[in-house]
């Protein structure tokens, strides 16, 4: 239950090619309970999901943190949850910094990692994550099967798309967490009126589910558009650039 990967253009494709070849099937520690992603998304206002991100191939070296106190950070900002990259080439993440903020905070966890195989769900549950990353312009018509995989496994799926093809495609699959990324994977570049409008077409093809905006965030005024449509955000790069994680993400959203 591999994905094509060689039809997939640009970065995207060059990460998530040797992503695959890395995956290696070992024995996992039992996985433990862990809370609801999807429920601390609809809690009432606009939910942020912080990120822990080292580095980024936009960005290049983000800053050096320590992932459990930059979780704890989140933790008193107001995060209602935390995305940990787990991806070690281009991000400097790993699986050991989501196991660490596992174990400092209460919060659901997401593992944000290019998943190319259904061992990397089962990694993930068993680090301790609430949900995974599942990225259509990846995995395109086995997202469905994907899915399926992480709900058997008790794991919520964050569904990404960035274009209307890719919508239907998470529509069909029976997505029940969306969500709409202003970059584009394979060029990298950023448009903020991408959430707004494919959030809104969703909508209008009767998702009813939870809506979460992704990536270029970094002022108040950037969330206005998202008011009343989304039920969540996800912000990386603009918190962890700020000295006072805390203090950024009650600026942010306060
Ligand atoms: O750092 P930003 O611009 O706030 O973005 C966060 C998050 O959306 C971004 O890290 C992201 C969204 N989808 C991804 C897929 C893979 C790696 C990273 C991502």
């Amino acid at each position: 239950m591999r994905p094509d990967l060689a039809r997939v253009p640009g970065v995207l494709g060059e990460i998530a090619r040797r992503r695959a070849l890395e995956v290696a099937p070992y024995p996992l520690p039992e996985a433990q309970a862990v809370p609801s992603f999807k429920e601390a998304l609809l809690r009432p206002g606009l939910s942020v999901i912080a990120e822990v991100k080292k580095q980024s191939p936009s960005e290049g070296r983000i800053r050096e943190v320590d992932p459990a106190e930059a979780a704890l950070a989140y933790a008193r900002g107001g995060a209602r949850a935390i995305s940990v990259l787990t991806e070690p080439h281009r991000f400097g993440g790993s699986l050991l910094d989501l196991k660490r903020v596992r174990e400092a905070v209460d919060l659901p966890l997401l593992r944000k990692d290019f998943v190319v195989d259904p061992f990397m769900l089962e990694e993930a549950r068993a680090f301790g994550a609430s949900a995974v990353l599942l990225i259509v312009a990846l995995l395109g018509e086995l997202t469905g099967a994907y899915l399926e995989r992480a709900r058997a496994l008790g794991l919520d799926a964050l569904v990404e798309v960035h274009t209307e093809k890719e919508l239907e495609i998470a529509l069909e699959a029976g997505a029940e967490i969306l969500g709409v990324n202003n970059r584009d994977l394979a060029t990298l570049r950023i448009d903020l009126a991408t959430a707004p409008r494919l959030g809104r077409l969703a909508r209008d093809r009767g998702f009813e589910g939870v809506l979460v905006a992704e990536s270029g965030y970094a002022r108040k005024e950037d969330l206005r558009p998202l008011a009343g449509l989304f039920d969540a955000v996800l912000i990386g790069t603009s918190l962890m650039k700020s000295p006072d994680l805390e203090g950024a993400l009650r600026e942010l959203v306060g």
